[in-house]
């Protein structure tokens, strides 16, 4: 099970981070209010420990922007939340990019549309259109490929997520307190998914 938090913004977020050793973290480079000046990012990446990848976040930006700051910063991960097609993700695969797809996923004919990106990407991440409030497991249930899963995510309701099997789980609102990363919240999200793997192990 990949667990990774995204959007940190501080060195802070980094330290928790290295205490709690998600998988992997996530800076976004779209615009956002968890947006990171490049040097930023430089720093926490330099900062986090080698076990965990560091994902760049991007959105429908122009892909030399793309080129440029994962090759600055060595990303491990390039992921793409906007209409980036085949062609886009195949330039970024054939310059040896890993890539991460988003897809916004609403009802069940998004499934299917998501399920094409399995060929190209390392990963399709399911996520919910920004703003809504849907219940993305209700969707995402129907999807028979595997996939992260981002959205609503908190670690009152982490478990509903863990009950699907998803190859990950990404998180960044329900681990922050006032806009900012929290640390006893990234610790619940940890602490229960050991806790997962643990009744995984047991139950074969
Ligand atoms: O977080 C943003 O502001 C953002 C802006 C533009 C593109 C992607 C963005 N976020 C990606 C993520 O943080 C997660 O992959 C995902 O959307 C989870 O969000 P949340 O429901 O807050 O856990």
């Amino acid at each position: 099970m990949i667990v990774k938090f995204c959007g940190l913004k501080r060195l802070d977020d980094v330290e928790m981070c290295n205490k709690l050793q998600p998988d992997m973290i996530g800076l976004i480079f779209a615009p956002s209010p968890r947006k990171v000046e490049k040097d930023l990012a430089k720093d926490i990446v330099l900062a986090k420990s080698p076990s965990i990848k560091s994902v760049g976040v991007f959105k429908d930006q122009n892909i030399s922007e793309v080129i440029e700051i994962a090759t600055y910063l060595q990303l491990d991960f390039v992921q793409l939340h906007g209409k980036e097609d085949y062609e886009y993700i195949k330039h970024l695969k054939d310059l040896g990019f890993r890539v991460i797809k988003a897809i916004e996923v609403e009802r069940q004919e998004d499934i299917k549309r998501a399920k094409r990106y399995t060929e190209i990407a390392d990963f399709v991440l399911l996520d919910r259109p920004k703003g809504s409030s849907i219940d993305i497991t209700e969707v995402a249930k129907f999807a028979d490929f595997a996939y992260i899963i981002a959205g609503g995510i908190t670690p009152e309701n982490v478990d509903k997520y863990l009950n699907l099997n998803p190859v990950g789980i990404d998180i960044s609102s329900g681990i922050e307190t006032d806009g900012f990363k929290d640390f006893a919240k990234m610790k619940k999200i940890i602490d229960k998914v050991n806790k997962y793997k643990v009744g995984e192990t047991k139950n074969g």
